[in-house]
């Protein structure tokens, strides 16, 4: 059977999102993790390959490159056609990523013209008018402005776009895509013949993401959140149904590692420290090197790690005065410094026998998603939206990774007690 869809996701956290909505609805979704190997063996029956990469925040040559590594297998593994996923928060840096990695994968197939759609509407990202909306506020007025590493300061998805490509962007908008897929296609073309080479697609509602899906099903590259994946995903499958793999959850002790300082994950890490043993990474104390604070940490952990027992937390997370003071008193570097201190305890975590992992935010979940070692994943069932359980092909370690603002407050007693 054929490769549906090969989709470039920009970080791993989108990456499981995607393929969690893709399995929902209809195709049987391998994720992979970092740039495959060349000669990787997709399962018998794959219907989408998801690479997830971590490119969202490197400079943007780096990105463009390894995206464009991704395109060549996705292709060489026969994909009939590409989505690149980014944030449904539309997360980039002023320079972009974004823009210049839509601009590549399009020049590499050979197309002029494109859809943008963050939107995931179950997670209230909504887009009107071509501004994208966080619950009831537009992006920038949103938790999102204070990112540490993404800020958004600006909710036009229209003029983020212009700004970071070589083209520029058209709208089609909410009372055209409410006047279903037909007149989407019609006003896409019109978009196209304006001289535009990408679109934003308004989408207010889930049924709009099938009308959406359906008018963009023919398209070799299409851009956006795991919402336009669902019902692109619907539309190619025909409705084919939940393909998620079900299973039985394996044996042995969970950890919480929460590197993700969203609005959302802040209240998750309080809602949890009331219920289970939690341990604030001192920041001081790791980013000035102190001697023997990694294995105080690591003991702490493995002494409250025990199957039975409520899974321990570790948490960096912080409100963003505490994230912006960390980061003017330690420079830049401090994001992936605390970063490589969560791959690094996962690591020696994983060694020491712990087989589950609910991990918060993604820039988090790829440095410790690589630093297991983890080559690609299988799907499992959906612990909230966009926050699929998912096991690692070879070891069998299981992982529940978080994108910042998913879930609700009570994710991680959720997320524990279905492990
Ligand atoms: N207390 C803190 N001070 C400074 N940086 C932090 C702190 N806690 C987390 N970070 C960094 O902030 C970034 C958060 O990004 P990510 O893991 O993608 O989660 P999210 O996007 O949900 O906030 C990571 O690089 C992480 O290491
Ligand atoms: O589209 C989304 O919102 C997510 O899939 C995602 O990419 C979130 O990234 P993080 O907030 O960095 O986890």
């Amino acid at each position: 059977m054929a490769v549906r869809l090969g989709v470039i996701a920009d970080d791993f956290t989108g990456g499981t999102d995607m393929a969690g909505f893709l399995s929902t609805n209809g195709l049987r979704t391998v994720q992979l993790t970092g740039l495959p190997d060349p000669a990787t063996r997709l399962p018998e029956g794959t219907e989408a390959v998801v690479v997830s990469l971590k490119s969202r925040s490197v400079p943007a040559e780096e990105a463009v490159s390894m995206s464009l590594a991704a395109l060549a297998f996705l292709r060489a593994a026969g994909a009939e056609r590409y989505f690149f996923k980014y944030c449904s928060t539309f997360d980039s840096t002023p320079q972009g990523n974004i823009g210049p990695v839509t601009d590549a994968l399009l020049e590499e197939l050979g197309e002029d013209f494109t859809v943008v759609a963050p939107s995931l509407p179950v997670n209230g990202r909504t887009t009107y008018k071509g501004h994208l909306f966080v619950g009831d506020v537009p992006l920038d007025e949103s938790g999102m402005r204070h990112h540490p590493i993404t800020p958004m300061t600006d909710s036009s998805l229209v003029r983020l776009m212009d700004a970071q490509s070589r083209g520029t962007t058209g709208l089609v908008d909410a009372s055209t895509v409410a006047d279903g897929a037909e007149q989407v296609r019609a006003a896409l073309g019109s978009v196209r013949a304006a001289g535009h080479s990408y679109a934003v697609l308004d989408t207010v509602s889930d049924a709009d993401l099938v009308t959406l899906g359906e008018a963009v099903s023919d398209y070799r590259l299409v851009t956006g959140g795991s919402g336009l994946g669902g019902g692109l995903a619907r539309a190619l499958s025909g409705g084919a149904g939940d393909r998620t793999t079900t299973w039985v959850a394996g044996d042995g002790p969970t950890v919480v590692l929460s590197g993700s300082s969203s609005q959302m994950t802040n209240r998750q890490v309080a809602a949890y420290r009331e219920l289970a043993p939690s341990l604030a990474v001192d920041v001081t104390r790791l980013l000035t090197g102190s001697e023997g604070y990694r294995e105080e940490v690591h003991g702490w952990v493995l002494e409250h790690a025990a199957a039975d027992a409520p899974a321990p937390l570790v948490y960096a997370t912080a409100e963003p005065e505490e994230v912006a003071r960390v980061q003017q008193q330690h420079g830049p570097g401090s994001s992936a410094a605390i970063e490589s201190f969560f791959a690094s305890l996962a690591r020696e975590l994983a060694a020491a026998g712990v087989r589950r992992f609910v991990v918060a935010g993604g820039e988090t979940s790829g440095a410790v998603t690589g630093a297991l070692g983890v080559t690609g994943f299988e799907i499992g069932p959906q612990i909230a939206p966009g926050v699929p359980w998912v096991r690692a092909l070879g070891s069998g370690v299981e992982l529940a990774l978080k994108s910042g603002n998913f879930g609700d407050p009570d994710f991680f007693a959720t997320a524990t007690r279905s492990a």
